[in-house]
This record gives C-alpha cells, sequence and structure tokens, in this order.
C-alpha cells in the first residue's frame, strides 16, 4: 500500500527498509514481498505521479526546467568540458530515474558482466549468470502498431515472463529508417546491421528496443509495484520521506550494524526501525551521500567535515562514472521528421489526441529508430600509452543513436546523439556540509581524462563517415555546424563545449571482491564490514557497462534481491 503520511504508516518497524523507490528498489520491494513473512518499507523522498512521464514522445517533460519531480542538482564545473557546471537530473518520484529517463533498453556486452565477475570473484555476475535476471525483469510485447517485427530482433534473447514491458517501436518513420538500414548495406564493413545488440555482443546497428509497452512508458513503479503487488499486505511505501542517515551504530563480532533509518517528512524527523536489513537504493547520488552522512566513507574528508566515523571505507563516493553525450544534427530534404508534430499545434495535438484515446501513433515512442555500437579502428593511436577501456574485443567504445527531428521548422532535421560507452574518466559524488539536507558535491567527471576526449574525436569522425554513404547523398541537405575540414584543437573546443551527460552515473558504492582493499560492498552486496545493511542499485556496478544503464540496474537488483531472501529464509 502507498503512503503519503507516516502517521498513516500501522507500523515503524519492518523486516526490511528500502531507502528509495527507483529502479532497483521497486523491484527488490517487489522480490522480497513474494514472501509473506517478510515485511518491507519503502522509503522514497518523492511522491507517486507518474502520469506526468508515460507519454513516452515527451520524454523530456521532466528534464527541462527544475520541477517537484526532479533532485534540480547541478554538476561541480567540468574540468574535461571547459569548467562548465550543468544542470544533473535525478528523479525524486516513485520510479526514480525509469519515471523521467530515455527508455533505451541495452545490455552491454557479455564481456562487461563477465568482467564483473572477475573483479568481484563471484561468477554470478558473470553473463550467463546474470542474464536469468535479465529475464526476470524483461516482458518482451509487441510494439504498440503490431508491425511485423521479424528480422528486428532475435527471441532467443528475450523472455515474455518477466514484469517490465521492453518493445520495438510502435510507429514508424520509413524514410528515415531506410536511409540507416541501407546504410549497413552500403557500408557492412564499417556499420554492419546487427538483428540484436541485446544479445551479449552488440557490435553493429541494429533497432532500437525500449522499456514500452502498450504504447506507454513502463517504469519500476508502473510494472513492479503494479496493483497486484501493492495491495499485498507486507509491502508498504513511504513517500514524501527523505532519508537522512542510518542511526543507532553498535558493533558485535567486529561488525557494525545500524538500528534504524532516520529520515524527514513535513519538516519534522522520524526513526523507522529494521528487524533484518536496511538495503539502500538511493541511486548512485543518493546511496553515497546517506552512507557519508552516516559516518560510512573516507575517515579524513568525513572528520574535516565534523562527521564522526563509523566505517572508514574511503572508495564511498568515488569511481563515480558517466556516459559523455555529444549531439550533432543536419537538415534534411524529407518532411518525414518529428519536427512536424513538434512544432506545429495542430499535429502535436491530433497525435496526442491519439495516443490519449488508443495509445498509438508517433506518442508511443521516442524519436530515435536505431542504435550502433562500435569500436575506434583497430588502426587507431588512441590506445597507443593507455590500455584499452573496452572489457573486451567486443565490447564497444561508442554508441550512436539515430533519431529524426530537432526543429525549428520549416526545415526539417535529422539527430545523431553519440555516447563514450567505454569511459576511462571517473569523479566522485562527495559532501559539501555535514548537513543531509544540503545537496552533494556532483563530479560525473565527464570527459575528464584526455584518453576519452580522443574518443570523442574518434565518435564524431565514425559519425560523419556514417553519411558518406551514398544513400544520403539527396537526402541531407547541410549540417547545422560543419564539423568536416576542423583541425582537432578545433574538434576539441566543438566537443568540450558541447558535451553533456547522459544521465548513466553509477559506481559510486561498487562491488569489489571480499578481501579487496578497495570498494563499497562486497560480492553479495553487503557493506564491508557491516552487518544487517547492504546497497542494491547502480552504485553497485564495479565498472559502468557499455550501455544505458537501466537494464543492468534491474539485473542487480533481481540478482540482489535473491541474495537478500538466501539470507534470511
Ligand atoms: C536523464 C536520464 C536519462 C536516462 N536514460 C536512460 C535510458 O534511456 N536507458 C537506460 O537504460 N538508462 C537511462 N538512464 C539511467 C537509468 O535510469 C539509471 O541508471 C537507473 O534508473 C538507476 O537506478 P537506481 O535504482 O540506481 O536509481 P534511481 O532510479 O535514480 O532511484 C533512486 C530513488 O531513490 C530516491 N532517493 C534518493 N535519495 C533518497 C533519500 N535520501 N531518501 C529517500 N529516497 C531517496 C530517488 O528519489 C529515486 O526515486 C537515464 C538516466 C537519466 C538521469
Amino acid at each position: 500500500k502507498l503512503y503519503e503520511n507516516v502517521a498513516d504508516l500501522p507500523s515503524l518497524e519492518y523486516d526490511f527498509l528500502i531507502v528509495g523507490g527507483g529502479a532497483a528498489g521497486n523491484v527488490v520491494a517487489n522480490r522480497l514481498t513474494e514472501d509473506p513473512n517478510f515485511s518491507v518499507l519503502v522509503l522514497e523522498a518523492g511522491t507517486a505521479h507518474e502520469e506526468i512521464s508515460i507519454v513516452p514522445f515527451l520524454v523530456g517533460n521532466l528534464l527541462g526546467a527544475p520541477n517537484q519531480f526532479e533532485w534540480n542538482y547541478s554538476t561541480t564545473p567540468q574540468v574535461g568540458l571547459n569548467n562548465r557546471t550543468m544542470t544533473y537530473p535525478r528523479a525524486r518520484i516513485l520510479g526514480g530515474c525509469t519515471a523521467h529517463n530515455g527508455m533505451l533498453y541495452t545490455r552491454g556486452s557479455a564481456e562487461d558482466y563477465d568482467r564483473w565477475a572477475a573483479i568481484t570473484g563471484d561468477s554470478g555476475w558473470s553473463w550467463n549468470n546474470l542474464l536469468p535476471y535479465f529475464f526476470k525483469n524483461e516482458k518482451w510485447v509487441p510494439p504498440a502498431n503490431n508491425h511485423d517485427t521479424r528480422g528486428q530482433f532475435n527471441p532467443a534473447f528475450h523472455s515474455t515472463h518477466g514484469i517490465n514491458s521492453v518493445s520495438l517501436s510502435g510507429s514508424q518513420w520509413p524514410v528515415f529508417e531506410n536511409q540507416v538500414i541501407q546504410t549497413t548495406r552500403e557500408l557492412p564493413e564499417e556499420f554492419p546491421f546487427n538483428e540484436d545488440f541485446n544479445s551479449g555482443e552488440p557490435l553493429g546497428l541494429g533497432w532500437l528496443q525500449s522499456t514500452i509497452g502498450g504504447g506507454k512508458r513502463s517504469s519500476s513503479a508502473r510494472s513492479y509495484l503494479a496493483p497486484e503487488f501493492i495491495q499485498r499486505p507486507n509491502l508498504h511505501v513511504l513517500l514524501n520521506a527523505q532519508v537522512s542517515r542510518l542511526v543507532g551504530p553498535k558493533t558485535e563480532r567486529g561488525l557494525v550494524s545500524f538500528e534504524a533509518v532516520e529520515f524527514m517528512q513535513g519538516g519534522a524527523l522520524f526513526n523507522v526501525t529494521a528487524r533484518k536489513e536496511v538495503i539502500l537504493s538511493a541511486g548512485p547520488v543518493g546511496t553515497p551521500t546517506i552512507l557519508m552522512h552516516s559516518g560510512i566513507g573516507d575517515r579524513h574528508k568525513l572528520s574535516a567535515l565534523g562527521i564522526n566515523t563509523i566505517l572508514d571505507l574511503p572508495s564511498v563516493g568515488q569511481n563515480a562514472t558517466d556516459h559523455a553525450v555529444l549531439i550533432i544534427s543536419w537538415s534534411v530534404n524529407s518532411s518525414q521528421t518529428i519536427d512536424n508534430i513538434q512544432d506545429n499545434t495542430t499535429l502535436f495535438n491530433e497525435a496526442f489526441a491519439e495516443w490519449n484515446s488508443s495509445h498509438t501513433g508517433p506518442f508511443t515512442n521516442i524519436p530515435v529508430t536505431h542504435v550502433l555500437f562500435t569500436r575506434v579502428d583497430d588502426n587507431s593511436t588512441v590506445f597507443e600509452n593507455v590500455a584499452d577501456p573496452a572489457a573486451g574485443p567486443k565490447t564497444p567504445h561508442i554508441e550512436i543513436y539515430f533519431s529524426t527531428g530537432s526543429g525549428p521548422l520549416p526545415q526539417h532535421f535529422i539527430t545523431f546523439g553519440l555516447l563514450l560507452v567505454s569511459p576511462t574518466s571517473r569523479g566522485s559524488i562527495s559532501l559539501a556540509s555535514s548537513d543531509p539536507f544540503d545537496p552533494p558535491l556532483i563530479d560525473p567527471g565527464l570527459l575528464a581524462s584526455p584518453v576519452d576526449l580522443a574518443l570523442a574525436r574518434e565518435a564524431l569522425k565514425k559519425a560523419l563517415r556514417f553519411v558518406q554513404a551514398p544513400i544520403w547523398e539527396n537526402y541531407i541537405i547541410a549540417p547545422t555546424v560543419d564539423l568536416s575540414n576542423l583541425t582537432t584543437d578545433e574538434l576539441d573546443a566543438f566537443i568540450q563545449s558541447t558535451a553533456g551527460s547522459a544521465g548513466h552515473i553509477v559506481s559510486t558504492a561498487a562491488m569489489s571482491a571480499g578481501n579487496a582493499t578497495y570498494g563499497v560492498v562486497n560480492p553479495d552486496l553487503l557493506v564491508k564490514g557491516a552487518s544487517g545493511l547492504s546497497v542494491i542499485d547502480a552504485s553497485v556496478m564495479p565498472i559502468i557497462p557499455s550501455a544505458h544503464t537501466q537494464a543492468a540496474t534491474y539485473a542487480i537488483a533481481e540478482r540482489g534481491a535473491d541474495l537478500v531472501k538466501g539470507r534470511w529464509q
């Protein structure tokens, strides 16, 4: 049941407290309450007004101006981006970032997860052993327009029995789609077609898969807290409850545990007790922030702020990794782009009316049609003096997503988004003060390393080569910024002044082997040196996968829930 007011909660003591009702938290809440003997309370800082973002086409709704469904964060000045500070979206709403994200569904490479298994010494995190957890999460459904999907995905790598809907696009842009697919025929060596980039071998260009079902966004709240689950008597969710810290530390047999969690609602502080385990699922910004305010972090940094150290874990908040993104666009010779709908009130209203009446039409989709995963050329000098950061030879360095539109009419545009999916740069989450309600300092470290700047140049060159295929000749009119004859310095200036974040921050409470002297959680997701305290969310990824991060987060949460059940059943 959902509660808005702490006074209405039937109890202030639960077996499990889950902090944060986002991608991971709602999965764990659902799976733990499959056992009727377990009681679970989810504490979520935000509200539950998810209807605000269920129309896929309106994906940007929550991401523009500051609003009450966001944490409204900014980054620290980014050294790799001309010291720019940027807004840094994180959703403050039940569903977490799955309620405002871009809905792209990409898992990464098998090598990404096999590397996790090698780092943690736990084969449970390998691709083969995680695939059943991807399947527990995923419910493959037909696209909203029921088009013929043969050749657009491989059913062997998908499951129809999971909880969170995934589908191919529910409306088409045939002219643009033909342009993109024809490029894989004209330049098959560099840009081969890949029937399914979610097979563990993502290299190549494939059809977009997204967390959309029946033409609507499928978020962790809409799926894992659907009516049939949220009515379980042992599952309670308290909204508007911002957790500040863990309280009541005690040490037994060398392990620290905490009695309760402190949270604020309506300006007052409350405590709620966990009988078995506190599970932090507040996401890669929220989780390390709560840990540090609870005295878990780097002893020197905590004492500089006057916070008493309970557990000296210097890795808390470190290793923050994100994907930098670059956007480039061209004006084109085709009116079949979303600019028509975006910029024309009549067509916009018509499309919205269609979505409202039948959940069909262009509003069932984001404007992306395909995704390419690719590597820098083998003869590139980028890795002359540094190790290749990708997990292996079948793992991409670069992603390009292909999208129509970017306006303004009367011209028509297409847009490519370029992501550096195997970055070397690292940033951090740290505290600005000892006040848990002060926003933390967020440094995603975008392009902080010169290697990533070189990778960004390679990504731009790839994108320019893509549109050299003959099929684009009569289609493209002109680039919005002509990058073709720029010097290296000029390219760098373009990159550093325009690159942004893909919103994929991870690894701020990273997993490591049980005996490692770095890291925050063990492979069983329990915090090192603690008992009854675990982290289950995107913070625990040892290294960022070469993909958008929600699928990996869902798989972690599914396996994490099994690990928790395994310790208490
Ligand atoms: C703009 C953007 C676009 C993205 N696009 C995509 C995409 O297209 N595809 C993809 O795969 N991934 C995408 N992602 C990434 C993906 O959504 C995240 O990796 C994923 O949601 C992380 O899950 P999580 O459970 O770790 O955290 P979250 O989903 O962020 O959940 C954390 C939850 O904890 C709550 N919380 C935080 N602090 C507290 C506190 N102190 N007390 C109580 N509650 C708290 C938050 O309000 C939130 O509900 C995108 C992310 C962003 C920001």
